[in-house]
């Protein structure tokens, strides 16, 4: 999908929404156990979740950890779940990949074309010869590990480097490795602090947000402050979608947590644009 595909779906849509499917079988709904495709319950549970929350978002997170647990079964869960996505929203594979050149040439093989993603997560830490590989491809997209949601972004993006901190020098130093139309950067939703100053950085890349939700970042402040004129902000939520109800309205209930998102974005779009 290129830059003006997604932009012009988030616009027609009104929604930056993108749905984390980081679907654990031991919090699947005990119900799908009899249902006709027990053998894969956590593709029927995507399925469902996919067909109540895709009005409401405009890209789909697979963050990988979720389905390797299960080995060659989770892999073929994976694999049915994103092909099963519509081909109108963005298909992310969050697996935080990256190695040396030949070795990640084989990562990008694997999810740009083994596997139909949109785009994969990337560490920056081995850099430039690591991330090259994923952005040679055409109207794929790789999204760098930037400021991370987790306490441990303390530890070394957090830190001093030269004149700014290391997460700055990671923005800046890779915004040259590739450009806006391939390039995204994940911004952790609980970082409220560092919006601005990460918006001044790179004031035209899209952002893929994590933390809302189960995490406690606030929707609203990303929307405020990182916002730019083509939006340039996915922000994901799992857990606090697709584990919405336990019961067997978990997928309308997951659809009416994905719609109330879409609604609060809709009011940003209006106020901030
Ligand atoms: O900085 C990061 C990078 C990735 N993630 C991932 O996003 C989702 C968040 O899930 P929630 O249930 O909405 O908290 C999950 O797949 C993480 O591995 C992140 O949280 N922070």
């Amino acid at each position: 999908m290129t830059r003006q595909q997604l932009i012009a779906r988030i616009r027609n849509t009104g929604s930056y929404l993108c749905v984390g499917l980081d679907s654990e079988k031991a919090k699947l709904p005990r119900h799908l156990l009899s249902h006709p495709d027990a053998g894969d319950i956590v593709y029927e549970f995507n399925r469902q979740i996919i067909d109540a929350t895709k009005d409401y978002c405009v890209a789909y997170k697979i963050n990988t950890a979720f389905y390797e647990a299960d080995g060659v079964k989770g892999w073929e869960t994976l694999e049915r779940t994103v092909n099963y996505i519509p081909s109108t929203h963005f298909k992310i594979a969050d697996a935080k990949r990256g190695d040396i050149g030949n070795t990640s040439s084989q990562y990008a093989r694997a999810f740009f074309e083994t596997l139909n993603f949109d785009a994969v997560t990337v560490a920056p830490y081995m850099g430039e010869d690591s991330v090259k590989p994923f952005l040679e491809y055409k109207d794929k997209w790789t999204i760098l590990l930037g400021l991370t949601s987790n306490p441990g972004s303390r530890d070394f993006e957090l830190q001093p480097a030269g004149n700014g901190l290391l997460y700055e020098k990671v923005l800046t130093t890779a915004a040259g490795w590739g450009s806006p139309d391939n390039l995204m950067y994940v911004v952790g939703a609980t970082q409220a602090a560092e919006f601005t100053r990460i918006r001044s950085l790179t004031p035209d890349h899209f952002y893929l947000v994590p933390g809302v939700g189960a995490q406690g970042g606030s929707l609203e402040a990303i929307s405020r402050n990182a916002m730019n004129k083509d939006v340039g902000l996915l922000v994901n939520a799992s857990r606090a979608v697709i584990y919405a109800s336990a019961g067997e309205d978990f997928a309308q209930a997951a659809g009416s947590v994905a719609a109330e998102y879409h609604r609060e974005m809709q009011q940003y779009l209006t106020i901030l644009r």
